[in-house]
């Protein structure tokens, strides 16, 4: 367990950790996600040892490390841009750490041979880190930081600086490699789907402080406040309610929701919309509408059987109603506010 307890570091005036505490379970493959400047990096980095907290508590295991130089913490470390050394083969660099605790030459040839076949490099032991590609160096990066067998695996956006379909595929090879490996690792990442993708919890920061912490699912279904469902995927506002564009149903008039029975339709909860734009997805197709009495955009999201059905084009009217409205403590008025502070759920 990877627990913090309090953590606070400020620059200058500006509070970049504000009072945090987090626990991290063993084995877990947690994620720190939040928007850029929200504070990830500075809590990765202060459980690395990287950054002195102002106050606070940082133990991993039971042996309180806040004032333990990195070095001597049992953590492995891989940042988006990582600095290889460019004069030694793979092997060579992958066998670094072990080579410094002088381990047998014997054991250090089989852990790195080993490490090599875990992250897909086998037959690259002799390339120099040039003849790399950046996926494959990052998967380097990360034989090296598990080389010396840390108790925890710290990732800095790591795949940040890779085009979408290589992140996507290190992302399921980061998985597979954790159910494999089982070290106690922690990912910072901005980006929701990798995230929702590679971690079994996610604690989700704004502005120096966690929104919530949780597992994936619960997340995304029972977010603690408007900042944690905007963050977590695409959110559309419909009658005051934040709602996830697939939860949202589309008619081609108002009585697909009985509203003839219920009262006008705004009192069903029906919202008048134009079609803007059709843009086919695959199996789904997005509706981007325009709210027709507040002039607001929204999304939705629906099935390319339901869309053929209503046969929508452009610049045509449509209904369209919450099936789904999840249900929020705090109510701000708009989702650029949400991301004011006011959804601290304390
Ligand atoms: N050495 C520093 N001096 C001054 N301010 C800093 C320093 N390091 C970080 N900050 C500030 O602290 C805040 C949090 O930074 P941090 O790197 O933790 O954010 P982040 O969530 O990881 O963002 P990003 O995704 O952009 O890296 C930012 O506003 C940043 O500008």
């Amino acid at each position: 367990m990877i627990t913090v307890t309090g953590a606070n570091k400020r620059y200058g005036s500006f509070a970049a950790l504000d009072d945090v505490s987090l626990d991290i379970p063993d084995g877990s493959l947690t994620a720190l996600l939040g928007p850029s400047g929200s504070g990830k990096s500075t809590l990765l980095r202060s459980i690395a040892g990287l950054e002195t907290l102002d106050s606070g508590v940082v133990r991993i295991g039971d042996r309180e490390v806040t004032d333990v130089p990195p070095q001597k913490r049992d953590i492995g470390f891989v940042f988006q841009h990582y600095a290889a050394f460019k004069h030694m083969t793979v092997r060579d660099n992958v066998a670094f750490g072990l080579k410094i605790r002088k381990r047998p030459k014997r054991e250090i040839a089989a852990r790195v041979d080993e490490l090599l076949g875990i992250v897909g490099l086998d037959g690259f032991q002799h390339r120099y880190p040039a003849q790399l590609s950046g996926g494959q160096r990052q998967r380097m990066a990360l034989a090296r930081a598990l080389a010396v067998d840390p108790q925890v695996l710290l990732l800095d956006e790591p795949f940040g600086a890779l085009d979408a379909k290589v992140r996507a595929d290190l992302r399921t090879w980061l998985r597979r490699l954790h159910e494999e490996v089982h070290v106690t690792t922690v990912l910072v990442t901005h980006d929701q789907e990798e995230a929702l993708d590679v971690a079994d919890r996610i604690a989700v920061l704004n502005k120096g402080r966690i929104e919530q912490v949780g597992a994936p699912a619960e997340l995304y279904d029972r977010p603690a406040n408007e900042f944690v469902m905007s963050f977590l995927g695409s959110v559309a506002r419909l009658n005051g309610h934040l709602v996830r564009p697939h939860d949202i149903r589309i008619g081609r008039d108002p009585s697909m929701t009985r509203a003839r029975d219920e009262g006008t339709a705004e009192s069903a909860g029906i919202t008048r919309a134009t079609v803007e734009r059709v843009v086919p997805l695959g199996f789904e197709v997005r509706l981007e509408l325009r709210n027709a009495a507040t002039g607001e955009p929204f999304t939705a999201q629906v099935t390319r059987g339901d869309a053929e059905a209503l046969q929508l084009a452009d610049g045509e009217t449509v209904y369209a109603r919450a099936t789904r409205i999840p249900e929020l403590p705090v109510r701000v008025e708009s989702v650029a506010a949400s991301a004011v502070p006011v959804t601290r759920g304390d």
